[in-house]
């Protein structure tokens, strides 16, 4: 199966600092992955080398099929209606899907005849959303989307995508800074910190692969067969998030991290990787 995005010791630098650097990932057809890290992580770098507004210094950059953006300013006109604003998508765009982009835009009661300046945060948002559907992208990368939004708007934009997922071939790739709203729509994950991907796979083999324990204090080192990603110790407990599956040490109790626990967990400490083997991203 051919990947929907893989990079290969991708590195973009701007002037002679490197913003990204030997970043390699696969996002594989159908998902929803989630793009993470702290600010001036590199995520816009990424998306932005992905999306071919910026060209690489190094590596490679493979994407299956045509792809859509949607820039973290939702950029429309507002001085355009909603109706014409879709005029102008289908005039530049071969592939513009007009009939979908009005009945989505109709069954969200966004009005038609509304210019952009007098629509909601939320509105505008799903107005960019299905400007960058309309086009019918196998890839949809989106840089922030819900940066602005209230809870109720968010939730909307990723009900949003996942019924896009759901009823056409579609790959979606955005950013956040926000876990809460990623865990019951997205199911990959990269994190990258410092320029580097720290994490890339299924949201649930890496939670699976995952444990928290707590042990005394005095428990010495972790259990044999996992990996510390982060240690902390309150009182006379120490909290462990490890990579691995088991424990047999009876001193440690363990259970599965949620996704919150382990973004943390690994942005908390950068030089610890959750990534496939190189022969993996290369295969
Ligand atoms: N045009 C530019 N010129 C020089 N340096 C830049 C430029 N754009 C970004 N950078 C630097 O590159 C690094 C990555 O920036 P980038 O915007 O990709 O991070 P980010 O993860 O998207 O951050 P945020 O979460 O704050 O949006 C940062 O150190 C940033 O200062």
């Amino acid at each position: 199966m051919t990947d929907a995005l893989r990079t290969t010791g991708l590195g973009v630098r701007y002037r002679r600092t490197w913003a990204l650097r030997d970043c390699s990932l696969a996002v594989p057809p159908g998902r929803v992955a989630a793009l993470l890290g702290p600010n001036g992580a590199g995520k816009t770098t990424l998306l932005h080398a992905v999306v071919g507004l910026l060209a690489p210094d190094a590596g490679t950059i493979s994407v299956a099929g045509q792809v859509a953006f949607m820039a973290q300013d939702k950029p429309l006109y507002d001085a355009f209606t909603v109706a014409e604003t879709l005029a102008f998508g289908r005039r530049l765009n071969p592939t513009w899907d007009d009939a979908h982009a009005v009945a989505r835009l109709e069954g969200l009661g966004v009005p038609l005849d509304r210019r952009v300046s007098g629509l909601s945060g939320g509105q505008r948002a799903q107005v960019a959303l299905t400007v960058a559907l309309a086009r019918r992208p196998s890839l949809l990368v989106l840089d922030e989307p819900l940066a602005n939004l209230d809870p109720l708007a968010r939730h909307d934009v990723m009900r949003a995508l996942m019924t896009a997922v759901a009823e056409q071939p579609l790959t979606v790739l955005l950013s956040s800074h926000v876990v809460a709203d990623l865990r019951d729509t997205c199911d990959w994950l990269i994190v990258i910190n410092g320029g580097r991907v720290q994490v890339s796979g299924d949201i649930d083999d890496l939670l699976a692969g995952h444990l928290v324990l707590t042990g005394p204090a005095g428990a010495g080192t972790p259990p044999a067969g996992s990996r510390v990603v982060e240690a902390s110790r309150t009182g006379t407990r120490t909290r462990l998030l490890v990579r691995g599956t088991s424990v047999t040490d009876p001193r440690w109790s363990a259970r599965p991290p949620d996704l919150e626990e382990l973004v943390m967990a690994y942005l908390r400490s950068p030089d610890a990787a959750a990534l496939p083997a190189p022969a993996e991203v290369r295969a």
